[in-house]
């Protein structure tokens, strides 16, 4: 985590009352920002921004010797990208929108309500997150580089897409705010949500829950807990999995499945970081980060009354999509050799060599269970294998036979369009078709080099050689 994105969450409060920093204080604190820095001494401001960081300052406007009005201009002027709230004891308008102008974030009235502080500073630390984010991804398009990649160890991929995410996860990691894995099942949201864990540094927990089938009364007492006597049968008072996850991560599966009840519980949970354990009138607070996953279509549930809106809306602050296996085909022949070699250590046998063919016609595979559907393949045609190059048949078996292609109609102009395969062939073609085109287009590619064209496809001379003969007889 960079220097930048460490301290944006701390707050700086200035004004001459002691008692008011104090009070202010204690309320932030309570509303879960930890981070707060208090200042009763104005000639002092400007030296303290110098050697410290800040992200948002309140600042009281009427001090003696040196005024908020006065400070006011040279924040904004030295450290334009802290965001500060202004508090006013004079509400007239124009005091109000000279700050504005001066480039003040918000302002607030004193006396300062209590609500309306939490809200502002919530607000201010929001922009400028995302103010940093902006940054950092602008760094990242230029560079294309990952700060730690080892976060990402388990996630095996050379695609692109794959790697915009790893770096926009880089760039959000800084934050404490709840991260959103959206995806078909088995594309790896699980993966990634131990990696946003492994990004953020924290000393706490990873704990996950799959919610998929909790009614309410389960949801509820195994995330939030419950107090003695809650229920019969609550002989104890027992914390719930946020209490494990305090200072880690909190990753909430299948939030998708969520019953009415328990949504509103989580839309709590997200706004104010805040639940009530099972038959206790007390709220309590939680520090976890939250990450979600689903692999259901969010906007389909709300269209279906099955699904709040406000809690979707608080879901999409970071929002990552996995792509589906199909749409990552570069990703296959490292998967097979990743699964290969898993699953032959597991199995306590020798890796088996794959033949070429194996990553084409995975390729031409819809995989609706995606790495999952792929990992077991592999590991099934590794449990069969006896010795030498890994035999087609369990794939053919499955792929070929159980869960055969989606039927394509490649008539239409549209349908062509959309599948390149159909656009070359004018149908769906079969995988000796394939085989051909891509030997020719090789052949074509290497000006005739049999030893070239058998590099571009991966395979030896000999062999290329063979199938040419093949084909011509
Ligand atoms: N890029 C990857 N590299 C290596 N293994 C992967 C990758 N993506 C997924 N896997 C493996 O595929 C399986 C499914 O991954 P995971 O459980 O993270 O998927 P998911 O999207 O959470 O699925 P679901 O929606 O069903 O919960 C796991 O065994 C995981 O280790």
């Amino acid at each position: 985590m960079n220097k930048e994105m460490k301290y944006t969450q701390r707050i700086l409060l200035i004004d001459d009352e002691a008692q008011i920093l104090e009070t202010c204080r204690s309320c932030l604190n309570n509303a879960g920002h930890a981070d707060v820095v208090i200042e009763n001494d104005s000639s002092k401001v400007m030296s303290l921004l110098s050697r410290e960081e800040f992200a948002v300052i309140v600042l009281d406007l009427r001090m003696p010797n040196l005024s908020g009005f006065e400070l006011l201009p040279q924040i904004i002027s030295q450290h334009p990208q802290i965001k500060v709230i202004v508090a006013t004891a004079n509400n007239d308008v124009e005091t109000v929108v000279n700050c504005i102008k001066e480039g003040a974030f918000d302002y607030l009235v004193k006396p300062i309500d209590v609500k309306r502080l939490i809200t502002s500073v919530r607000k201010a630390l929001e922009m400028r997150s995302l103010a940093n984010e902006l940054t950092a991804l602008k760094q990242y398009m230029f560079t294309d580089r990952l700060d730690h990649p080892e976060a990402f160890r388990s996630i095996v991929t050379g695609n692109k897409a794959m790697r915009a995410i790893f770096q926009y996860l880089e760039v959000i990691s800084g934050t404490r705010q709840a991260v959103t894995i959206t995806g078909e099942t088995g594309t790896g949201k699980e993966l990634i949500a131990r990696a946003i864990h492994n990004l953020s540094g924290c000393s706490g927990e990873y704990v996950a829950l799959n919610v998929a089938g909790l009614d309410d009364n389960m949801f509820s007492d195994t995330l939030f807990g419950h107090r003695k006597g809650a229920f019969t049968g609550a002989d104890q008072a027992r914390d719930g999995l946020i209490t494990r996850a305090s200072g880690g991560t909190l990753f909430l599966d299948e939030i998708g499945d969520l019953n009415e009840m328990s949504q509103i519980k989580l839309l709590r949970l997200l706004q104010e970081q805040e639940y009530y354990p099972v038959g206790s009138d007390f709220i309590k607070k939680s520090d976890a980060r939250l990450v979600l996953a689903t692999n259901r279509d969010l906007q389909e549930l709300i269209k279906q009354g099955k699904f709040r809106n406000d809690l979707y809306y608080r879901l999409c602050g970071h929002r990552v999509h996995l792509p589906p296996l199909r749409d990552r085909l570069d990703d296959i022949p490292l998967l097979l050799e990743h699964f290969l070699g898993s699953a032959a250590d597991c199995l306590g046998k020798k890796k088996p060599t794959p033949p070429p063919e194996l990553a084409v016609m995975l390729a031409l595979y819809h995989f609706p269970g995606n790495i999952r559907e792929l990992e077991a393949l592999v590991f099934d045609a590794v449990l069969r294998h006896n010795s030498g190059i890994l035999s087609m048949e369990t794939f053919r078996g499955v792929i070929g036979h159980e869960r055969p292609l989606p039927t394509l109609d490649c008539s239409t102009p549209a349908a062509a369009g959309e599948n390149p395969l159909c656009g070359i062939f004018g149908h769906f073609p079969t995988l000796d078709e394939v085989e051909q085109y891509m030997i020719a287009e090789a052949m074509k590619l290497a000006k005739g080099n049999q030893g070239l064209a058998g590099k571009i496809l991966g395979m030896g001379r000999q062999t290329l050689n063979k199938r040419l003969k093949l084909q011509a007889s």
